[in-house]
């Protein structure tokens, strides 16, 4: 029997994530700044999300001496945005991570159903030993979320965290609920968790939808 790891959630509490999460919901910001403050924001959570990123040991010679340090290691992490939303999110994300590798996912939840449906994957087949960091600014049913999570469990991988701009707690409790007693360790960071979902999905008091935002309604 598998030992439980129960889910890790870490909302990320400094002022800078506030304010820049304070400008993101405002219904007046415009896209060009909404893209601008996603990207920003998400280097913010990706210096808390990437606290265990694996490391190897080097030395390096200063102008007076040897020094020791650190490179990140092999095998390279993988970033995989969840699009569209998450396309906002990869640039600030692999500027921390440069050496990551970078999947794909799109997936569209029916505004009907809210069912998550997957419309394109371009993952490594194997991912067993590979740091994988999710990118998806909306946590809300958490239906997008868990869909993606069980795609890269299926190829193996057993550390994952997303990073999300925001979540709702009902997204939080289904995460739990379906990853619970799996021996992958489930982590999500996230500027904040927010109040609650409305009767549409959508998250309150949110940012509203965050595709939409970034790229207009299409
Ligand atoms: O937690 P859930 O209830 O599944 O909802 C969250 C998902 O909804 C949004 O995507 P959307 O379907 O609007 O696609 P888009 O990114 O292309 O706009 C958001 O970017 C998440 O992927
Ligand atoms: O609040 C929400 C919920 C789902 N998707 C969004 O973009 N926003
Ligand atoms: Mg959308």
């Amino acid at each position: 029997m598998g030992y439980r790891v129960p889910m890790q959630t870490l909302a990320v509490d400094h002022p800078l994530v506030a304010h820049k999460l304070t400008t993101l919901r405002d219904v007046r910001t415009d896209s060009p700044t909404f893209r601008r403050l996603a990207d920003e924001l998400v280097t913010l959570l990706a210096y808390e999300a990437t606290r265990d990123v694996r490391v190897a040991e080097v030395t390096v010679q200063t102008p007076l001496a040897d020094a020791p340090g650190v490179r990140l290691a092999s095998p390279k992490p993988l970033v995989v945005p969840i699009l569209r939303a998450g396309l906002g999110m990869l640039d600030g994300m692999t500027r921390l991570l440069p050496t990551a590798e970078v999947g794909f996912l799109g997936m569209i939840r029916d505004e009907g159903t809210l069912q998550a449906q997957t419309y394109a994957t371009r993952l490594p087949d194997d991912l067993s030993g590979r740091q994988c960091y999710v990118l998806d600014p909306m946590l809300a049913t958490g239906g997008t979320l868990a869909a993606a999570i069980q795609l890269l469990i299926d190829r193996g991988a057993t550390d994952v965290t997303a990073l999300c701009l925001l979540a709702a707690p009902e997204g939080l409790k289904y995460l739990e609920a379906v990853f619970e007693g799996t021996n992958a360790p489930i982590r999500v960071v996230t500027a904040a968790v927010d109040s609650h979902l409305n009767e549409q999905g959508f998250i309150v008091p949110g940012l509203g939808d965050a595709g939409d935002r970034l790229y207009g309604v299409v």
